[in-house]
């Protein structure tokens, strides 16, 4: 029988405090109900490979050397992958097959969730025993390493699951109830490449740092005002803090046409609030609803842009389908 493991991880949507909190700020994200996959087998062949039938990209590896020849596809996702090899595998020929059941590039994590997946898989194919809080810390090390810059944030969530808190300390507090509001996310089909987007913001920071310091840190307080919002579920209050938080995104550069479009689309067709999710510059927007205008704003969105139904799940990382004995 070949050795296997496979793990998932979730996809993520960021309610509150995307770039902001790359600057230690606090931040709200949920993990969502669509995931990343990775298979990993030994292989039989003398050379590894690397699969994904839903990004349509195939890779033979040559895990000695350290190089690759992609087959067919784009690499973008797979430096996420190779870096995680480097790091976490030996030399041993393995197939690995990546599934993706969530848009890529569009805001919600995939970069994240690949990345925690391909460690998990890893690990688990090495018996090597790791705890979330360690499994976490590498693949944030990972995503840092292939965009150069990222929080915590992505990671951490992709790993616990659930709707979490992330304070200026980088702990995480777990939202003991997911909101119980209804929510449409749309999608451009422009995506949004995060690396890009979090060195513009950097870029901005630090040329007018008397101007943008503010903004990042009333980001902050739109994160600290929402949390409290969340554990009284006043949605009012919520919908509230989510648009202020869409203005300041905008001041950032981050929003686009296509952005704007669905943001305003939502609002004026029912949705409470509506405000880009993740880097921007392409990727989604959240929209938050009341369950007789959901169907509203996802069909007034529809009609030039995409949505797709998400739901906040409290399932984080799984490994052979369960959730590992994390000590
Ligand atoms: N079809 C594709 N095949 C492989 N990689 C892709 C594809 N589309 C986008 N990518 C890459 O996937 C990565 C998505 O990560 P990121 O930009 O962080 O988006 P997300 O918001 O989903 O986390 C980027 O590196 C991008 O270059
Ligand atoms: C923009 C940022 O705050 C979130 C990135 O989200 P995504 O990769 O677009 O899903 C960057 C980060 O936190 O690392
Ligand atoms: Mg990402």
């Amino acid at each position: 029988m070949r050795k296997m493991s496979v793990a998932s991880a979730p996809g993520k949507t960021i309610l509150f405090g995307e770039h902001s909190v790359v600057y230690d700020e606090p931040a709200i994200a949920g993990a969502v109900n669509k995931r990343a996959s990775v298979k990993i087998q030994e292989s039989l062949n003398n050379y590894s490979t690397l699969k994904s039938y839903d990004l349509g990209f195939e890779v033979i590896l040559n895990t000695r050397r350290g190089t690759y020849k992609l087959v067919k596809g784009k690499p973008g996702i797979i430096r996420y992958i190779l870096n995680a090899m480097g790091k976490f595998h030996d030399h041993s020929n393995i197939d690995m097959t990546l599934g993706l059941n969530l848009p890529i590039g569009s805001g919600l994590g995939s970069s994240a969730a690949v990345t925690v997946a391909t460690i998990a898989a890893l690990h688990d194919y090495h018996g090597v025993p790791i705890t979330k809080e360690k499994l976490a810390e590498e693949a944030h090390g990972v995503e840092q390493d292939v965009q150069g810059i990222a929080s915590p944030l992505d990671t951490l969530v992709s790993t616990n699951g659930g709707l979490v808190y992330l304070s200026r300390e980088k702990r995480i507090v777990r939202f003991d109830k997911p909101l119980d509001a209804p929510f449409v996310i749309g999608f451009t089909n422009k995506y949004g490449n995060t690396g890009k987007m979090v060195k513009h913001v950097r870029h901005l920071k630090d040329n007018y740092p008397e101007l943008i310091n503010p903004v990042i840190s009333t980001m902050g307080k739109i994160a600290n005002e929402a949390r409290i919002a969340i554990l009284k579920n006043d949605i009012d209050r919520i919908a509230d803090l989510m648009n202020l938080n869409q203005g300041l995104l905008d001041g950032l550069g981050v929003n686009t046409y296509e952005l704007s479009r669905m943001i305003y689309t939502a609002r004026e067709n029912g949705a409470l609030a509506s405000k880009i999710t993740g880097s921007g510059g392409g990727g989604s927007i959240i929209s938050l609803c009341k369950n007789s205008t959901v169907d509203n704003v996802a069909n007034a969105i529809n009609k030039e842009d995409s949505t797709i139904k998400v739901k906040f799940s409290g399932e984080g990382v799984l490994v052979n389908r369960r959730s590992p004995p994390f000590n």
